[in-house]
């Protein structure tokens, strides 16, 4: 890998000196296991240890197919649904790898015993595949996880809704957490030349799926002066829908779980905000019954932040903890944006305060290449910012995927892939001198 690493660095080299560099038979890939998949059986799930189910291993290099692209990975993150894959929750992914084995003889590819893992990714391309026109050797890209066949009319006006629509890295294999990573042309984007390869692979997923969930018309189609609730308003997605209410002119209200988390939303703009720790609300007074007085104080300090009004948009994602408390605080004829349920996914509401008050349940998932291009623009223009806090190597994937599996993060985890060490990677340092306080504002807090 090394001669690949020092065409990068060099910053010299030309498409076709990329384009003539011998790739490797195998690389470094962080994997789950398919002979491991019951080892937490019996468990409760945040007993389950990412750390005992990620490896490292050497891996082949795979074919590359028609539209398709190789991509030396500089730095990737870590997501949630990194997280779900090496706790085997809901279920074990091999499931999708196997089922997505079975649509052809080029997909036949991912259907292994190992599934390498990762939805993010900050890179350089080595290699297109026939037909690829747009992207080249050299090119330096980030690449969003949405993958789809589009064989079907019905992805064409939106391609979340392509029947065999999948998340890269999750639902398919060679994701993002490896030196070089397997994805589809039409996933690349633009790397935004201010940013370093770890602070550009950060956003990625949730900066899309936060944009697609909050701003795109296909979700919430949140205007100027709406009030926003964001629960986990520091958190992965959170930290990314506080940025687009504060920048679309919204009132966000953000949720946290205690005072430093306050502060940073604070430091990102946000005035209103609520520490549910502090407050103490139970939702749920046992695992079967909710408790309506809690949603009802819940609803009044919202009013107290906003002067009396409700919620225009909820963000939700923590699910059937938080669900019932979300739609009964929503406004009339608002709306309640929902792409997760980390905390369970059996909801319960009081449908009364749904049908009367006119409100509506909108469910949200990734983003279309345009929506993730669009929210990549925003980055790539300094309008939002990464919130990398902390950078593992990718031997401690397993380590940064516990740290978000408890809790124990800040905004998003990254993961040095091929980058030697931080900081490299910046082609526009004038840019990044004008944002760099908003690009640090979540490191090592
Ligand atoms: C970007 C980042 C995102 C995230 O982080 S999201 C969070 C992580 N993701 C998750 O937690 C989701 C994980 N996925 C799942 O839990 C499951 O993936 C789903 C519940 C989404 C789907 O369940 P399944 O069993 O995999 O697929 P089925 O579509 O339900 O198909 C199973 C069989 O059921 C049949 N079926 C589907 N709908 C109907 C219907 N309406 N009436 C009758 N049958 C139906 C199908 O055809 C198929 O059948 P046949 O097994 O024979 O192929
Ligand atoms: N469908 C899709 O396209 C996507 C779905 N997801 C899913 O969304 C979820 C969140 O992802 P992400 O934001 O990256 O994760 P993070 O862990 O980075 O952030 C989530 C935040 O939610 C808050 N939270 C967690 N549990 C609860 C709870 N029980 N009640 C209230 N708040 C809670 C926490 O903040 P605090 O403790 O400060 O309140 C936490 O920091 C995951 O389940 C993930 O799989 C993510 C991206 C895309």
């Amino acid at each position: 890998m090394k001669h690949i690493l020092d065409a990068i660095q060099s910053q010299a080299a030309t498409t076709e000196d990329f384009a003539a560099l011998p790739l490797p038979d195998s690389y470094r890939a962080v994997t789950v296991h398919k002979d491991e998949t019951e080892m937490f059986a019996g468990l409760a799930t945040r007993d389950k240890d990412p750390r005992k189910s990620l490896h490292l291993d050497q891996v082949p290099l795979p074919e590359l197919g028609p539209g398709e692209a190789l991509v030396a990975v500089m730095a990737s993150s870590v997501n949630y649904n990194s997280v779900w894959t090496s706790i085997f929750e809901p279920l074990s992914t091999f499931s999708f790898l196997e089922r997505y084995g079975r649509l052809s003889e080029l997909t036949k590819r991912h259907d292994l015993p190992y599934h390498i893992i990762g939805s993010d990714l900050a890179g350089v391309v080595l290699r297109t595949g026939p037909g690829v026109n747009a992207w080249k050797p050299g090119d330096e890209v980030v690449a969003h996880c949405l993958s789809v066949e589009l064989e079907s009319s019905d992805g064409h006006n939106d391609t979340m809704l392509d029947p065999e629509q999948r998340i890269w890295g999750f639902e398919t294999n060679f994701g993002g957490l490896a030196e070089i990573a397997l994805v589809k042309s039409n996933q690349l984007m633009p790397k935004p030349g201010h940013l370093s390869w770890e602070e550009a692979a950060a956003p990625g997923l949730v900066n899309s799926t936060a944009y697609r969930q909050l701003v795109s018309r296909n979700g919430a189609g949140m205007k100027q002066g709406d009030n926003v609730l964001i629960w986990g308003a520091s958190g992965g997605l959170g930290s990314y829908a506080t940025q687009f209410a504060l920048a679309g002119g919204a009132n966000p209200i953000c949720v946290v779980s205690s005072p430093e988390k306050a502060d940073i939303c604070r430091s990102m703009g946000a005035e209103a905000v609520i520490d549910r720790n502090a407050e103490g609300y139970k939702f749920w007074k046992d695992e079967q019954t909710q408790d309506p007085r809690e949603w009802k104080r819940f609803g009044s300090k919202i009013r107290e932040l906003t002067g009396g009004e409700d919620i225009d948009i909820v963000f939700e994602h923590p699910g059937r903890e938080t669900f019932g408390a979300s739609v009964y605080v929503t406004r009339k004829g608002g709306t309640i944006t929902t792409c997760a349920s980390t905390s369970g996914y059996m909801h319960e509401y009081d449908n009364r305060y749904l049908w009367m008050s006119l409100k509506r349940i909108i469910g949200s998932h990734f983003a279309n290449y345009r929506e993730a291009w669009e929210a990549n623009r925003l980055i790539a223009k300094g309008k939002i910012h990464p919130t990398l806090s902390k950078v593992y190597s990718l031997e401690e994937t397993g380590q940064a995927a516990y740290d978000v599996h408890r809790n124990l993060h800040q905004g998003k985890v990254g993961v040095l892939c091929l980058a030697p060490e931080e900081g490299l990677g910046v082609r526009d340092p004038e840019m990044r001198a004008q944002h760099l306080d908003a690009i640090n504002r979540f490191r090592n807090i």
